[in-house]
Order: structure tokens, then C-alpha cells, then sequence
């Protein structure tokens, strides 16, 4: 089954929006949501939260609809963003008594335990935590009742470089029963490819792939070298293509590699260089 799974989503803002927006997500699994800033990941996380009504589409957890079944759906999810869903009066001993009211399936106990791991103080109220120690909190929350997906807003934002190792440690462990499953969006593409399962890449609002990671490591490369020496065909099999004094450096597709013989140097692509070469592909920077 899967966990999550958008169906021709679209929204339309003022000035922006989501266009037919299809992806989904399997059981067990963690997908990245990657994209320039201002190109719809949080607007696409809203619309699952279903705090952003959409105009047409469907978008699903576990089966159920998030519009039509909102609280079946949201029992499922464990959602983190970068803005603090707790007072800014509450300390750590006030989030665990108003969980533990909140929440059936809340465990007092491995709240406690994530709040030592975290060393984060519990007397302390919110207010004086810095931008890191509010999403750990919130972490620990999500981490602490029983959810079947996390979704979470750049969660990495604002960690540190042990607490960002320490999460994704913790979304490994999280999906390890094959039944639990992450969609996180970040701009941390190195966090991605230790972690993400799937990756998503969203650009002005309308998805550009949605594929297995390996997948896409298989699909595309990077080749370099003498711009003059390039035919017809070779050139029109680059995308986004950058030359300098040096000569050229562009992505091309892994089937087109066989175009290029050893006059030329080709290298692996990684999600960077992937989304920079499609960018500069899209507004025709070819210089
Ligand atoms: N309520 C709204 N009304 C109108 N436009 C909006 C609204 N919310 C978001 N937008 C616009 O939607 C676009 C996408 O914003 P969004 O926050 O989804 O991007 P993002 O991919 O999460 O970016 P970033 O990486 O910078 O966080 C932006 O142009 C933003 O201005």
C-alpha cells in the first residue's frame, strides 16, 4: 500500500501554483521533496496537511482522503515544519502533560528519552530555546506517539551537524519495519543521498520527476570538453550546457553517452549538479 500518494493535485495562489501535482510514496520508504526556493515543496506539504484547501486532485495517506477522512488521515502523520506548533510559554514538562492528554498512544517514555538524547532542558520555557532546540522538541513530540508517516518541513534547517546526523539516523530507524515511511523536503542534498529512497523534484509548482534515487543516479552524467569539437548531435544531447575558455561542461542523458567518445570526460551526476543543469536548461543559460 502506500503511504502517501497526491493524484493531479492543483492549487491556484496568487502568483503561484501547484499544477497537477502526482506523486506517491510507498510503505516503508523515505522520499526527499527537493526544489529551488519558491518552488512549491511546502505549498505541496500544506495541501497534504490539509491546511491548504486544493482546487481539484486527491491526495491520500494510507487510503484515506485527507479532505474527506481528514482525521483518519491525520492520525497517521507525525508533522514537523519549521514553525513551532507549541506556546512559546510551554516548557518540555508542559508538552508532556498536554500529549499525554492529547494523545492515546503517547509514550511519556521515549519522550524523555529523546529529550535526554537531545539535551534539551525541561524547565526552560520555549520562548528561550534558539530556532534548533524548537525543532528538536517538536521531533521528539512526533517521535513520541504512534504515527505511520512523518512529514517533515526542512526539518534540518537549523540543526546542528550531530543532531542532522542524528535524524536521519532516527528516520532510518523509523521506517526499518517496513510499515513506517518519511517525506521530508530540504535543500541538503547530501542529506538526501545517504537517506532518501525516492526523490521528488518539484520546480514552479509542477512535479519534473519522482523516481527511485538509484534510478536517478543511472539516468543522467556529467560530460566536460572542447566546445569546438562538438557535432550537431552531441550538442542537442546537452542539457544545460555552461561553456568557458576551458570548453564545456553539461548533463546529458546516460543513453546519449555512447555519443561521446574518449575525447570527452564523463562523470557521475549527483542530485546537485542535476537540478543546477536542468535549471540552467529551463532559462536557456548557455553561456
Ligand atoms: N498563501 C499564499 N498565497 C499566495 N502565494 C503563496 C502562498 N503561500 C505560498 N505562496 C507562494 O507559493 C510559492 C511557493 O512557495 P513555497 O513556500 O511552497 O516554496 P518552497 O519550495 O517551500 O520554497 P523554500 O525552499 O524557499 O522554502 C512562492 O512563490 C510563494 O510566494
Amino acid at each position: 500500500m502506500d503511504a502517501l500518494q497526491l493524484t493531479n493535485v492543483n492549487k491556484q495562489l496568487k502568483g503561484f501554483a501547484l499544477n497537477d501535482v502526482s506523486f506517491s510514496l510507498p510503505q516503508g520508504y523515505i522520499m526527499g521533496l527537493v526544489g529551488l526556493n519558491g518552488a512549491g515543496k511546502s505549498t505541496t506539504i500544506k495541501a497534504i496537511m490539509n491546511t491548504l484547501q486544493v482546487d481539484s486532485g486527491t491526495i491520500e495517506v494510507f487510503g484515506h482522503d485527507t479532505a474527506k477522512a481528514e482525521i483518519s488521515a491525520k492520525e497517521a502523520i507525525g508533522f514537523v515544519s519549521d514553525t513551532s506548533i507549541f506556546s512559546e510559554a510551554w516548557t518540555v514538562k508542559d508538552i508532556n502533560f498536554l500529549m499525554k492528554h492529547l494523545h492515546q498512544s503517547w509514550d511519556e517514555q521515549r519522550f524523555q528519552h529523546y529529550i535526554a538524547q537531545f539535551q534539551l532542558p525541561d524547565d526552560k520555557i520555549l520562548k528561550d530555546f534558539s530556532r534548533g532546540m524548537k525543532m528538536k522538541v517538536m521531533l521528539a513530540a512526533v517521535l513520541s506517539r504512534d504515527t505511520r508517516i512523518l512529514i517533515l518541513d526542512e526539518p534540518t534547517s537549523g540543526l546542528d551537524p550531530v543532531m542532522r546526523d542524528t535524524l536521519l539516523g532516527l528516520m532510518q530507524e523509523y521506517i526499518a519495519d517496513g510499515e513506517h515511511s518519511v517525506l521530508y523536503s530540504t535543500h541538503i542534498t547530501s542529506d538526501l543521498e545517504k537517506t532518501a529512497d525516492y526523490i521528488t523534484f518539484i520546480d514552479d509548482g509542477a512535479i519534473v520527476f519522482s523516481k527511485e534515487a538509484f534510478a536517478l543516479q543511472e539516468e543522467f552524467c556529467v560530460v566536460k570538453g572542447e566546445a569546438e569539437i562538438m557535432n550537431a548531435e552531441q550538442t542537442k544531447a546537452c542539457i544545460g550546457i555552461r561553456k568557458n575558455k576551458f570548453g564545456f561542461e553539461a548533463m546529458i542523458a546516460a543513453k546519449d553517452m555512447h555519443l561521446f567518445d574518449a575525447s570527452f570526460v564523463i562523470d557521475t551526476a549527483d542530485l546537485d549538479a542535476i537540478i543546477v543543469f536542468y535549471e540552467r536548461e529551463k532559462r536557456g543559460v548557455h553561456v
